[in-house]
């Protein structure tokens, strides 16, 4: 079996788990040390059969050739509790939105702020129609740890850009994978926009087409009015506006924001991207004198089309994975693009060749403690009522790998006793799952089960446990679901349960992900006994609720 040499191995393990550490003996035969070939290097003659030395030994590495922005960042410190930049020590940012920060409690601005803040304001120093000398300003792409205030990041230079605005037009857009995250983000916009004429518009589906058409747009005696200068949306709704929705127009639109950018590529959602870039040029093409400030189609950047200042349209992409593959990133056409990073570049650059490793593949909280339990399939939800009964934790966010799994250790868990809990799953509509969602923050539900839908962005304060009921299948997965704890510069513990087979490949994962070391936790049997009695009970009332779903289900 001869496996070809990962083009690209930076992201190979967030796809297939594992599948990077191909044994050399399996790969088939690897350049040698010095770049001789295998069999001039050994001294063994070509076709000849070896046999015996079946000892294994690791297939070089192939290190992935970065293009110079992906492997030379502007790097950002990682602690957020160290690195942190007062208020008053970036004066660009209005006194209003200064204000404002304060009084939501926020005296320092956090390392990515304080780097990704001035870099978009820069980008809009001379009004938001242009860019900085007439030019198109580069679009930023962001990498950092969940919890490290990518939010903010964005919403106070957007915010601070468009303040000066006199005609309401949609010049912001953030795009976010989940109704539940668009709306967190709709909530820090609207705070920072409350005392400012911009209007904030949430377009996620949770209200009928209608009822969000009457936020974006009026009908006047004249044409359509906008109504909205930010727009908040999940990709899906956005773009039934873009097709159904009479007079909305994102052809003033200044900033596109794609948060949780990496999801946001994945293939299920690709095609939102180039729907948006479409309705943001004239329909009428590039023929003909252009308007003033009209914007093109970007064609090669020449002294004649840089002669016409056209308004930009600036990418802003944030992710805690943001990907390196630079065939994915090309997918969204960015312009001349910038990176921050707080360690992500790895790879040489065409005029150095050296490498530059600034740690592992992503970067976690400083202040997550990371753990794994070795158990049995059997032991497992034992094993969670005892992190929760035994270990005192009170706010704790458990995930499973499908919503059969959160609802049935759901049900376990309340016929067991003793816990509040609650699940969050698409088996919930918005409406419940917005309930859930608050209850928990508000600390009525000790115990949240819950499928990855909660895994990435979600804010909830005071997370102090995040337990990987199911091990997570991906890196990525692991990142966005341990980072719900230990946010903000907190402390906060990651428990993930493996079974025997699983342990080998998991820990292989993450420690090529450069994650601290897994700490070993191990729980005795005689811990679990206790909890035997009333769990057997719980059990068959698991099984009398099931049967009951299904009767009714059938019925
Ligand atoms: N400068 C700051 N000082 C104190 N708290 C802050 C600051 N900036 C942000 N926060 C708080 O930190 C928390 C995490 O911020 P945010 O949700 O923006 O993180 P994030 O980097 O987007 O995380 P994720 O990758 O998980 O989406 C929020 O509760 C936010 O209010």
């Amino acid at each position: 079996r001869a496996a070809p040499a990962p083009l690209l191995p930076a992201d190979s393990s967030e796809e297939a788990p594992g599948e990077s550490s191909v044994d050399a003996g399996a790969a088939g035969p690897a350049e040698a040390p010095g770049g001789r070939p295998p069999d001039e290097a050994s001294g063994t003659p070509a076709q000849a059969l070896l046999l015996g030395g079946f000892g294994r030994s690791r297939a070089p590495k192939v290190r992935p050739f970065l293009p110079a922005w992906l492997a030379e960042p502007s790097c950002v410190a990682k602690n957020v509790t160290e690195d942190l930049v007062p208020i008053e020590d970036i004066p660009e940012v209005h006194p209003d939105l200064q204000k404002r920060l304060r009084a939501h409690g926020i005296s320092s601005y956090f390392p990515v702020q304080a780097a990704v803040i001035p870099a978009v304001l820069e980008s809009a120093a001379n009004g938001f129609l242009v860019g900085r000398g007439g030019y198109r300003p580069s679009d930023l792409c962001v990498s950092a740890p969940t919890g490290s205030g990518k939010t903010l990041a964005f919403v106070i230079p957007v915010v601070q850009a468009l303040m000066p605005r006199v005609v309401c037009q949609v010049r912001a857009l953030a795009v976010l994978p989940t109704k539940e995250l668009a709306q967190q983000v709709s909530k820090v916009f609207n705070i920072y926009t409350d005392a400012t004429p911009l209007r904030v518009a949430l377009v996620t589906g949770q209200k009928s087409l209608a009822k969000e058409q009457e936020s974006l747009v009026q009908k006047t005696a004249n044409g359509f009015r906008c109504l909205a200068d930010i727009v908040v949306a999940t990709p899906g709704r956005l773009v039934d506006h873009i097709d159904q929705t009479p007079g909305f127009s994102l052809q003033q639109l200044r900033f596109l924001v794609i948060d949780e950018a990496d999801r946001m590529m994945d293939s299920m959602y690709q095609s939102w991207l180039p729907r948006v870039v479409a309705a943001a040029f004239p329909n009428d093409g590039a023929k003909g004198p252009p308007a003033l400030l009209q914007r093109r189609q970007l064609e090669a950047v020449t002294a004649a089309s840089t002669c016409c200042p056209q308004m930009p349209l600036q990418k802003l992409l944030f992710s805690a994975t943001l990907t390196q593959n630079p065939e994915k990133l090309q997918q969204l056409g960015l312009y001349q693009p910038r990176l921050f990073s707080t360690g992500l570049a790895r790879g040489g650059t065409r005029d150095t060749g050296e490498d530059v490793d600034l740690g592992g593949k992503y970067t976690f909280p400083v202040g997550l403690m990371h753990h794994y339990v070795p158990c049995s399939l059997r032991a497992k939800p034992l094993v969670i009522l005892h992190l929760i009964l035994d270990m005192n934790f009170t706010r704790v966010l458990c995930f499973t790998n499908s919503r059969e799994n959160s609802h049935r250790l759901f049900l376990l868990v309340q016929a067991f006793g003793g816990v509040t809990v609650a699940e969050f799953s698409s088996r919930l509509g918005p409406g419940q799952r917005r309930t859930v969602l608050k209850q928990f923050e508000q600390g009525k539900i000790q115990l949240l089960i819950s499928t990855d839908a909660t895994a990435r962005g979600i804010d909830v304060q005071g997370v102090q446990l995040v337990v990987n009921y199911d091990a997570p299948q991906y890196l990525r997965t692991y990142v966005h679901r341990v980072g719900r704890t230990a946010r903000a510069g907190n402390t906060g513990q990651a428990f993930t349960l493996l079974l025997k087979v699983q342990e080998r490949r998991f820990l292989q994962m993450l420690a090529e992900a450069g994650a601290p070391e897994l700490e070993r936790h191990d729980v005795p049997s005689k811990l679990l006994q206790p909890l035997v009695p009333q769990y057997e009970a719980a059990l068959a009332q698991l099984e009398r609720a099931v049967k009951e779903e299904r009767r009714q289900k059938a019925a």
